[in-house]
């Protein structure tokens, strides 16, 4: 019987164990995120982790800036959470605008309150096996594999997507776990054949259902990280879900699958975040 991982359950015991945890600080852990501009997808989500930061017990709060924003006057909302004592977390929603530069933001973040990982010091540390906060999407799947009990030092595993966001430390997680990691992209040559090696399987190409199940190894664990709306509004994953299936022994279902454990993680390292900066 194929183990479905329900990341919606999972995420919900992981947010109840924090929830204990910030009840015994003698302080709020504190977490903000910016949203510049109108994204409309945006909207759901800054508003699902606001909820969900609340609900465990943190001072949540959304800055919401007008989407005639400059560059500077982000940077220097940013260095203005950077120098609140009161803030652990701060989170850039993307996508910005286009008028600001991203990469400018993101690095703009003091790296100890960077609870997205995505400044490159905590990249690089993550690269270099050091100590640091993890991109969210990428510890949500590395909780999820761990409850599909899968045995790692050894196993093969296949990333297809390479994005800074989730394919890359994603492969640095998996490599620090002892596994032997493949990066797959767009420009692989037999993408179906990498796939078909692996003993862990991760899809995150943004893509819906690229990934076909005669690509899935039989016992293989699947690890679906796309969420692919569609013209009807439904939700796909990367992964032909109902192919995939009956060859998997494991596998993530989108919706409920890794999008909630991000949202539990964003949580996780904001605690980390707390702790480490508060003693
Ligand atoms: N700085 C930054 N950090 C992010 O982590 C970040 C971001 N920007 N921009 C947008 C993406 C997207 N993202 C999701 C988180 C949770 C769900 C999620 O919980 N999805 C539900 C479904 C929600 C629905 O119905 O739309 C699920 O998969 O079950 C989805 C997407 C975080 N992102």
């Amino acid at each position: 019987m194929t183990q479905i991982l329900d990341g919606k359950a999972i995420a919900e015991r992981l947010r109840g164990q924090l929830a204990t945890r910030v009840a015994a600080l003698s302080f709020k852990p504190g977490l903000v995120v910016v949203r510049v501009g109108e994204d409309p997808a945006s909207g759901v989500y800054v508003r699902n982790k606001d909820r969900a930061a609340t609900q465990a017990g943190f001072a949540s709060r959304t800055r919401h800036l007008p989407e005639e924003t400059t560059e500077a006057q982000l940077l220097e909302e940013i260095a203005a959470l950077n120098a609140d004592p009161e803030v652990d977390g701060i989170l850039v929603q993307l996508p910005l605008p286009k008028h600001i530069r991203a990469e400018k933001a993101i690095a703009a973040v003091d790296p100890a309150k960077d609870v997205d990982g995505f400044h490159p010091i905590n990249a690089g540390k993550l690269a270099s096996g050091l100590p640091g906060l993890v991109p969210c999407t990428p510890r949500g799947a590395m909780h999820l594999l761990a409850e599909a009990k899968a045995k790692l030092p050894g196993a093969r595993a296949v990333v297809v997507g390479r994005s800074q966001i989730v394919g890359r430390p994603m492969a640095q997680l998996l490599l620090a776990a002892d596994c032997t990691v493949t990066i797959a992209h767009s420009r692989t040559a037999d993408l179906a054949g990498e796939c078909r090696r692996a003993d862990i399987l991760i899809a995150a190409v943004g893509r819906p259902e690229l990934i076909r199940g005669d690509w899935v190894r039989e016992g293989a664990i699947v690890i679906d990280v796309g969420i692919n709306r569609m013209p009807d509004g439904k939700l796909k994953g990367d992964v032909a879900y109902a192919e995939a299936l009956p060859r998997a022994a494991a596998i993530t279902p989108v919706p409920g699958g890794v999008g909630p454990m991000t949202i539990a993680c964003l949580l996780e390292n904001t605690l980390e975040a707390a702790i480490a900066r508060r003693g």
